[in-house]
């Protein structure tokens, strides 16, 4: 693949370029940035990475790949400026959550497409990403695309179906995980720590257990089981856990994040 152009150039492209410059997986010189306006945001990415800025849309003809990665709102009227100057063999892979295949299809016409469900973890090659394919990708395509995904992190091929779950689970996750070490320095202070010691402690924390669960060597009950001592600390963390409901919480926060998911598919 030899020119790629990423439109819309938020958190998102920005992530997606940094891990792919920084693993050597695509170079900087093939990569093209648009966005609607904020030129300055296009400049920033320019002299952070080296990237093109597009020149003008004519130029897309050229491209082997655009990525659609503008807000699920914005997607239509994106697509619909880029259409015309397409050819018909550049491929067309999307990061927009909940936008189907058939929407894209609609609005670009028959070409290979890939949807991709990345997170924000691709910046250091970090990202769990879910990905979709239609018919028209050849195995090359498939291949490649596949490359450029391990390039940013991990990668499962899934069903289009899935990919709303996928969103809420990963592609939301990081978001989740900040939230949680938020409400652990919220309670620092109240227990008789800094606030940066708590960073620092749980940080780690979380690294080593999600590390030990990677090894596969045991499941996550197992491993809760040996903190737990009975009539400990663990124990008394957990009941208040499960007082709280926390389960039943996280069950709410991946059904509403996959129920918002199709939504958005509504929305353009
Ligand atoms: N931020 C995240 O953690 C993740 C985001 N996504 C998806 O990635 C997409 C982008 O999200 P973010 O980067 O967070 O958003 P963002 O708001 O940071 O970036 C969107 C970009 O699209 C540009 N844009 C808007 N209208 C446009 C148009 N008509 N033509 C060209 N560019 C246009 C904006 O100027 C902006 O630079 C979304 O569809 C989101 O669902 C997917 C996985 C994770
Ligand atoms: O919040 C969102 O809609 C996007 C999709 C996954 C992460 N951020």
């Amino acid at each position: 693949m030899e020119k790629i152009a990423f439109i819309g150039a938020g958190a998102m492209a920005e992530a997606i370029i940094k891990g792919w410059i920084d693993k050597g997986c695509v170079a900087q010189e093939q990569i093209y940035i648009t966005n609607k306006c904020e030129q300055e945001r296009l400049e920033e990415l320019k002299e952070k990475y080296g990237v093109h800025i597009l020149p003008n849309k004519e130029m897309l003809s050229e491209v082997d790949c655009i990525i659609l990665a503008t807000k699920p709102k914005d997607a239509k009227e994106a697509m619909a400026s880029i259409a015309p100057f397409l050819s018909s063999h550049t491929a067309a892979f999307s990061v927009l959550a909940g936008i189907p295949i058939a929407t894209i299809r609609e609005s670009l016409g028959d070409r290979p497409i890939a949807r991709i469900m990345p997170n924000t973890s691709a910046t250091i090659g970090m990202s769990a990403s879910g990905v979709t394919f239609n018919a028209l990708v050849d195995e090359e395509l498939r291949a490649n695309c596949l490359k450029m995904l391990e390039a940013i992190g991990t990668v499962v091929e899934v069903e289009e179906e899935q990919l709303h779950a996928v969103t809420a689970f990963s592609g939301s996750g990081p978001a989740y995980i900040y939230y949680l070490l938020e409400a652990f320095e919220q309670v620092a202070e109240e227990v008789g720590l800094q606030q940066d010691v708590v960073r620092s402690l749980m940080v780690q924390t979380l690294a080593g257990a999600a590390a030990m669960v990677q090894t596969g060597n045991e499941e996550p009950a197992v491993l809760r089981h040996k903190v737990t001592s009975p009539g400990g600390t663990t124990e008394a963390g957990i009941r208040a856990l499960e007082q709280h409901e926390l389960a039943a919480t996280i069950a709410a926060c991946v059904k509403s994040a996959t129920a918002r998911s199709r939504e958005l598919a509504k929305g353009i």
